[in-house]
């Protein structure tokens, strides 16, 4: 790159003589020629020698700019190639002096203009711009390729009960609880509201909740009612609600595309939870089951009004009331899963697609999400808030504590 400011400065004087030339009318092909014609206006030889090294190297660059253009990878777009394509007739014919193209010959008349608003740019500052925008174009490629041998995977510190990391414009929410398969306890609730917030507010296009390990997630930690002083179960049914609804409110508001990698057996919320999510692909490892009646619990979620509309009333009834456990592919054949994968190609697959999903426009995913959810948002913040009053209920029935003694008892396993 020409970056020395001596060099260029001398460059100019003969730039100002060869318009000179130019404007007078006298035809000039190339820089040599230029040069002897720069001679024949005695110009002092000292000061010519370094002007004739410098074009040639700068002559040198030009051609060096043109073939390394040829090996670019990427297409650096049309408004660039514009620009390539003025410069280049700019730096080897000089002005546009072509007859403007009809209207309606697009292609030509935009290389025209781009060529023509060049006005009397000189060869050699055209040759200069060329090579300096060639020179730019090849360095953002070989930044971009050391950025994609290496991307960086950014962890976000403050958490125990997931791992939250960014990599290639995607917030990964990972359920990391895999030796109580990834069963979510009050802890892991407001972890995973503090990871939603940070995602709805940094640089990544798209968020991924998925689960460490062999399960996605066995729903609600069933020690979350034990934990309870004795006396205390109403103020514990209170205190779940108030943590429920914040939880499930934040992901009815989450702003940008969300995307659940159902990596292996989901239960309970963890199942609900992803009719408020935007995509759900699923290892074919992965079943869904929502064995509310079993626990003498009731739907959260917003599934008792998600899942009819996503699946029918019939499919939807018999998740939710008869505990009916779907493979992946019945989740996929009844809407819940957008589409399923064989586990051994599951990771690789996925995540390869989510890459090209999150190089997407992030503002316009933002807004279409907003468009294809924003009507219906007030709609589930009061069934999330009708849910958890009725769950606040039922977690102090007797149905709901027997089904959870019988769980500690190691009587009864889903
Ligand atoms: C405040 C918000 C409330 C929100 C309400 C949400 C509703 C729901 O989510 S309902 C769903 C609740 N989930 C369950 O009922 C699942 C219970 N777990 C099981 O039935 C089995 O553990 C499971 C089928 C998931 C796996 O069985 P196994 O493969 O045989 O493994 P283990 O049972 O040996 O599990 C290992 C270890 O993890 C503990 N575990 C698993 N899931 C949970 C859970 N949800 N809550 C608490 N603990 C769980 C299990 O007890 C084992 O522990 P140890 O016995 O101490 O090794």
């Amino acid at each position: 790159m020409h970056t020395n400011e001596g060099k260029w400065k001398i460059s100019d004087e003969i730039v100002g003589s060869r318009c000179r030339l130019f404007k007078n009318g006298r035809s000039c092909k190339g820089r040599y020629s230029c040069v002897r014609r720069v001679q024949a206006l005695c110009i002092p030889a000292i000061h010519l020698h370094m002007t004739a090294a410098t074009m040639q190297v700068s002559q040198q660059d030009f051609e060096k700019a043109q073939e390394q253009l040829k090996l670019l990878k990427k297409d650096p777009g049309n408004e660039v190639k514009l620009k390539l394509y003025a410069l280049f007739k700019q730096a080897t014919e000089g002005p546009c002096n072509s007859p403007k193209p009809g209207m309606l010959d697009f292609v030509k008349k935009a290389k025209w203009d781009a060529w023509n608003s060049l006005g009397n740019l000189s060869q050699d500052n055209a040759k200069q711009k060329y090579t300096e925008l060639v020179s730019s174009l090849v360095s953002a490629e070989s930044s971009s390729q050391v950025k994609d041998a290496a991307p960086e995977e950014s962890r976000h510190d403050g958490y125990e009960t997931i791992i939250v990391t960014t990599k290639n414009n995607i917030t990964k929410i990972m359920f990391n609880r895999p030796e109580r398969k990834n069963a979510i306890s009050h802890k892991m609730y407001r972890e995973i509201i503090k990871a939603l917030e940070e995602a709805a507010k940094n640089d990544s296009t798209i968020a991924v909740i998925t689960g460490n390990g062999e399960y996605y997630c066995s729903g609600n930690d069933l020690n979350n009612f034990t934990n309870a002083e004795a006396g205390e179960t109403e103020k514990m049914a209170k205190n779940g609600a108030v943590l429920l609804k914040e939880f499930v409110a934040h992901f009815i508001d989450f702003p940008k595309p969300l995307i659940a990698v159902v990596n292996g057996p989901a239960i309970g919320i963890s199942v609900t939870l992803l009719g408020l999510c935007d995509i759900v692909y699923a290892s074919d490892t992965a079943t869904f089951h929502t064995p509310f009646s079993q626990l003498g619990q009731s739907p959260e979620g917003c599934s008792s009004y998600l899942f009819p509309k996503i699946m029918g009333l019939a499919k939807a009834n018999e998740m939710l009331l008869f505990n009916k456990k779907l493979t992946a592919a019945e989740a996929c054949a009844q809407g819940l899963v957008t589409e399923v994968f064989p586990d051994r190609t599951f990771q690789k697959e996925v995540w390869a697609r989510l890459k090209a999903y999150a190089s997407l426009p992030k503002n316009s995913l933002a807004v279409s999400k907003q468009l294809l959810r924003g009507l219906e948002k007030e709609k589930l913040h009061a069934v999330n808030n009708q849910e958890c009053e009725v769950l606040k209920e039922r977690w102090l029935s007797d149905e709901c504590l027997n089904a959870i003694v019988s769980f500690f008892q190691k009587k009864s396993k889903l």
